[in-house]
């Protein structure tokens, strides 16, 4: 059975200068060399480094293995909205893939779930995957209210012919060091295709989960085993060649070891 290849995006949040981002691009470049093409990086520099990211791929060939991604755009396609950007800019600069609703997005800015699918939209009409960010905050998971929370996220924020991405990343993991144990995480997994199953109402669901929340080279072996998981999204590590390349051997050795089927692996 042919597998698609598991996602490792680096989401750089609002870090990198000309400097730093064209070197941070060029070693991950080298150290990527070596990756079987199961495994796909996706580089979400923030703006202003997309387009210089997108050159410098484009210049070393590397075809589908590592492609480039923006962290938000707008949900209109063109007009007078000062200071955004629409998903066909993120395009026009060489973006196949954008992030929307991250967690850092809906509290600084008070994004909705509605404003969510809206990008959504955008970002499907303009070419591009969304990866749309889900996720419980501590207290809601103490409350036992999570899977709620999850489900509603998934019900507002998805169009009913949604192509692109889960990333379940619960707020109290993201920069906290703290992660899901391996078993909860599976369990969320499975939690999570049946809820897209029946948001999506059909059974043959090509929307691969991945999961974020502090994740390094240590747990990546771990997070990485489970059967169901699409891939990870990765803050921290990811500014670092040497720890996100890691990150993406590991995924290359869980698929080498274990036959991978599923129906969130599309
Ligand atoms: O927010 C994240 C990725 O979008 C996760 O960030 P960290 O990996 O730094 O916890």
């Amino acid at each position: 059975m042919n597998e698609s290849p598991k996602l490792i995006i680096g989401n750089w949040k609002m870090n990198g200068l000309r400097a730093s981002a064209h070197q941070l691009t060029c070693d991950v470049l080298q150290r990527a060399r070596a990756l079987p093409n199961d495994v796909r990086l996706v580089i979400c520099p923030p703006f202003t480094q997309i387009e210089r990211t997108s050159r410098i791929l484009r210049a070393r060939n590397v075809g589908e293995t590592i492609l480039v991604g923006g962290q938000d755009c707008h949900m209109s396609h063109n007009g007078a909205h000062t200071g955004d950007i629409s998903a066909e800019m993120l395009a026009d600069l060489g973006a196949r893939y954008v992030i929307l609703g991250h967690s850092e997005r809906r509290q600084a800015h008070g994004e909705t779930d509605a404003l969510i699918r809206l990008k959504v939209r955008a970002a499907m009409d303009a070419g591009l995957r969304p990866v749309v960010c889900i996720g419980e905050t501590m207290h809601e998971r103490q409350e036992g209210r999570a899977a709620s929370v999850l489900a509603s996220q998934i019900d507002g924020s998805l169009t009913s012919d949604f192509e692109g991405v889960l990333a379940y990343e619960p707020i109290w993991a993201i920069g906290s060091g703290v992660t899901p144990s391996r078993d909860e995480l599976e369990r969320t997994l499975y939690l999570l295709s049946g809820l897209l199953r029946s948001r999506l109402k059909k059974d043959d669901i090509r929307v691969p989960i991945l999961y974020g929340g502090s994740v390094t080279p240590d747990q990546a072996h771990a997070i990485l085993s489970i059967r169901s998981i699409g891939g990870v999204l990765v803050g921290n590590a990811s500014l670092d060649a040497l720890r996100f390349t890691q990150i993406a051997e590991a995924a290359s050795l869980q698929l080498s070891s274990q036959p991978l089927s599923g129906p969130y692996n599309s």
